[in-house]
């Protein structure tokens, strides 16, 4: 999998990852970029089907999309990294802090959750499928951000190129990983230390979500952000980063 993305920061420091959500792509980590690369080498890509990334043929499981990650930073000669990921990115983080412990430093699992399976998922890959990713954008935009946010024109034509952007059978194939993902039985062997960040009015995966990664990856915590739905860092960078930067300054 020949995966995009895009390193920056001193060679030489600590490296962190950043793994985008459904629908988006590496630009959802425009403003913690310059935050971050300050002081860690920072390795962000497109999820599979996303931004540069080409499209397989789904369906996908999150153990393709985790192997991408661990085959990219093969690739680079990174052997272990601090890794936040943003709802999809941070199913793809319990994965790896599940199956690949060794490689993880820490993990920061934003607006992100450990079950949310059910039928709707096969639903919304058939609509892709069958009508390409126009049909996300206006059911999209309200759960990724608040009204507040929705309103700026900035953001909206950002994020809708986003989606846009996306290859609709790569967002039908993560659809299907997320239907089918099986991480609950797993998140009391990831040994990372590890950061739970809600968004308090993301109606995607609330903040019950993050409570309870957090009551089975031992000595996990919970950060709530407030004024943020589920694109909470890029909504509310400021906090986001400045959690993002404690966690990986932290850790080992
Ligand atoms: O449905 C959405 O757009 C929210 C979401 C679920 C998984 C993901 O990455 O985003």
């Amino acid at each position: 999998m020949n995966v995009n993305h895009e390193l920056t920061g001193p060679e030489g420091a600590p490296v962190v990852v950043l793994s985008n959500s459904l629908g988006t792509d590496l630009r959802l980590w425009d403003e913690q970029v310059p935050a971050l690369r300050e002081r860690f080498r920072v390795l962000r890509y497109d999820q599979r089907g996303h931004g540069g990334t080409k499209a397989e043929p789904g369906p996908y499981s999150l153990a393709d999309l985790g192997g991408d990650v661990l085959e990219l930073l093969d690739r680079l000669g990174i052997d272990r990294v601090h890794f936040a990921g943003v709802s999809l990115g941070g199913m793809t983080g319990m994965w790896l802090g599940e199956n690949a412990p060794k490689r993880i430093a820490s993990l920061a699992l934003i607006c992100t959750s450990a079950d949310l399976g059910g039928p709707s998922w096969s639903e919304r890959a058939a609509t892709v499928r069958a009508n390409g990713m126009a049909a996300m954008v206006e059911s999209s935009l309200p759960r990724w951000f608040t009204p507040a946010a929705t309103g700026n024109p900035a953001i909206r034509e950002k994020f809708t190129d986003m989606i846009l952007s996306a290859d609709p059978e790569g967002y039908a194939g993560c659809c299907e990983a997320i239907a089918e993902m099986d991480l609950l039985g797993g998140l009391g062997g990831i040994t990372a230390p590890t950061l739970a960040i809600a968004g308090a009015e993301d109606p995607a995966t609330p903040p019950s979500h993050a409570e309870r990664i957090a009551a089975d990856v031992p000595g996990a915590r919970v950060e709530v952000v407030p004024s943020a739905a589920h694109l909470a860092n890029a909504e509310q960078p400021e906090t986001v980063n400045r959690l993002l930067l404690e966690l990986f300054g932290g850790a080992a």
